[in-house]
């Protein structure tokens, strides 16, 4: 079977069952054969019905007579589909829509339900035409964000907290965009002019990042990114601009014993590797032993020789005390900053996921930061832009420990003045930059303290 909407239909199902979008996508794709156009809208259907839920859901809400979820969930899913194309993909006409719906209706054993799919969809395109958006949204800004962007009314309100409405209305935007792909060049085995120019030999555009010495961002649809010039070499890794920055700030010299606590798949250990030019020793430490066999072969791939593996929980590693000069803490977190490349993260996370994170995090500092030498640095970097995950954390870490203090970037490290905070926190906001959402801070342990 190659229809993409019924294919969409099978791995959303599957969504709605439990299962991560990206796998639900995935285990469906293997089994077939689409053409790349047909690849894209399944991906797209997928991906959008699962992002826009909320959107979608309301818009059931209003327009039928039973509420999306009192619906059976088969026939919920179908209408997403078809709502979402209506509602987001202007390229595919609406007469389209609506039939392709209908029949999904009629393929998926809702035969006698046609008449209502198309009912529904049509009077979707009759309230279009009468009024700007068919959607009413309320006066409260927390669901009116929440409805509109489609997001859970407490991420909406942890933005808007420290952001205000415009902003936060900038970041919810900014956040159902699909992502784009930037690359860090490997400087130890080529440079960014000779990475850009095999890509325009290739006919692939890319731009640069400003301030990122070793970053270029994709434009456009490349195709597999395994096939790009370069990739077999170790030229270049994939990895987000914003990402790139911990790296910086990290700012590991030749020589230095690092450990990564929580390194795999290795973006930012084999980063570190290349900024101290291979010498020295990079510890990879990591509890899951799936994501460091990634870590290995990206290692292998970029031909950096001075990466250990280490595999278990970074908490219960005494060998390390007091060894290193630096120290990574990537911490496992909510992932509010990169909602937009997980279509299903903002449905997964809730408040009481973040309090227990954050309680995984301070446990995590408060262990690893044994691991630094006296005068040596820490840093502590999160992919989320949640408070409780990041200014708490430190707060509560620099409480209980007063042998640490935070270390801002100094006035040379000009990438950061765009992100750096009073606090000599960094904290990237995607709308703003354009990059990952991230959280970032640089401690050190005092001379005087053991
Ligand atoms: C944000 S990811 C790290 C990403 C990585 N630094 C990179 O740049 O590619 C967080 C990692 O923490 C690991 N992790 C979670 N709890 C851990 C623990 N107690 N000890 C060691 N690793 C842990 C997870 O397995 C996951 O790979």
């Amino acid at each position: 079977m190659t229809n993409p909407r019924q294919l969409a239909f099978i791995a959303l199902r599957e969504v709605h069952k439990g299962a991560y979008a990206d796998v639900a996508l995935d285990r469906v794709l293997q089994k077939v054969k689409l053409p790349d156009h047909d690849r894209r809208l399944m991906t797209e259907l997928v991906y959008g019905s699962v992002r826009r839920q909320r959107t979608l859901d309301t818009l059931i809400d209003q327009i039928a007579t039973k509420k999306a979820q009192q619906q059976p969930p088969d026939l919920r899913t179908i209408l997403h589909i078809g709502f979402y194309q209506l509602r987001y993909q202007q390229r595919i006409p609406a007469s389209a829509a609506v039939n392709t719906t209908v029949e999904l209706a009629k393929e998926n054993a809702f035969s006698g339900l046609t008449g209502f799919v198309n009912g529904l969809l049509r009077q979707y395109l009759r309230l279009a035409e009468t009024s700007p958006d068919p959607l009413k949204l309320p006066e409260n800004p927390v669901e009116r964000l929440g409805i509109l962007y489609s997001f859970p009314d407490w991420i909406i309100e942890v933005w808007l907290e420290q952001l205000g409405f415009e902003e936060t209305e900038k970041l919810c935007a900014w956040m159902n965009q699909t992502p784009t792909i930037d690359l860090r060049v490997n400087i130890l085995r080529s440079s960014l002019e000779e990475v850009e120019s095999a890509f325009n030999s290739a006919g692939v555009l890319v731009s640069r990042i400003p301030h990122l010495p070793q970053a270029l961002r994709l434009i456009g649809n490349t195709g597999g990114i395994q096939n790009l010039p370069g990739f077999r070499e170790g030229w270049w890794t994939v990895q987000d601009s914003s990402a790139q920055l911990v790296g910086y700030l990290l700012d590991p010299k030749p020589g230095d014993v690092v450990i990564d606590v929580c390194a795999a798949p290795g973006g930012k250990t084999t980063h570190i590797a290349e900024l101290m030019g291979d010498r020295g020793k990079v510890w990879a430490c990591d509890k899951t032993a799936s994501r460091l066999r990634k870590l290995k072969e990206n290692a292998q791939r970029l031909n950096l020789q001075s990466i250990e593996i280490c595999t278990g929980d970074s908490r219960n590693l005494p060998q390390f005390y007091q060894t290193a000069d630096r120290v990574l803490l990537d911490a496992p977190c909510s992932g509010l900053g990169t909602m937009h490349r997980h279509a299903d993260a903002r449905w997964r996370q809730t408040p009481e996921s973040v309090k227990e994170l954050s309680q995984l995090q301070l446990s995590l500092l408060s262990h690893i930061s044994n691991f630094v030498k006296s005068g040596g640095f820490l840093v502590y970097a999160t992919c989320t832009l949640h408070p409780t995950e990041n200014e708490e954390v430190i707060s509560r870490f620099l409480a209980d420990y007063p042998a640490w203090q935070i270390e801002p970037p100094t006035k040379l490290e000009l990438p950061y003045s765009a992100y750096s905070e009073r606090s000599g926190c960094l904290k990237v906001w995607p709308h703003q930059q354009d990059m990952d959402g991230f959280f970032m801070v640089r401690l050190r342990k005092t001379n005087n303290s053991e």
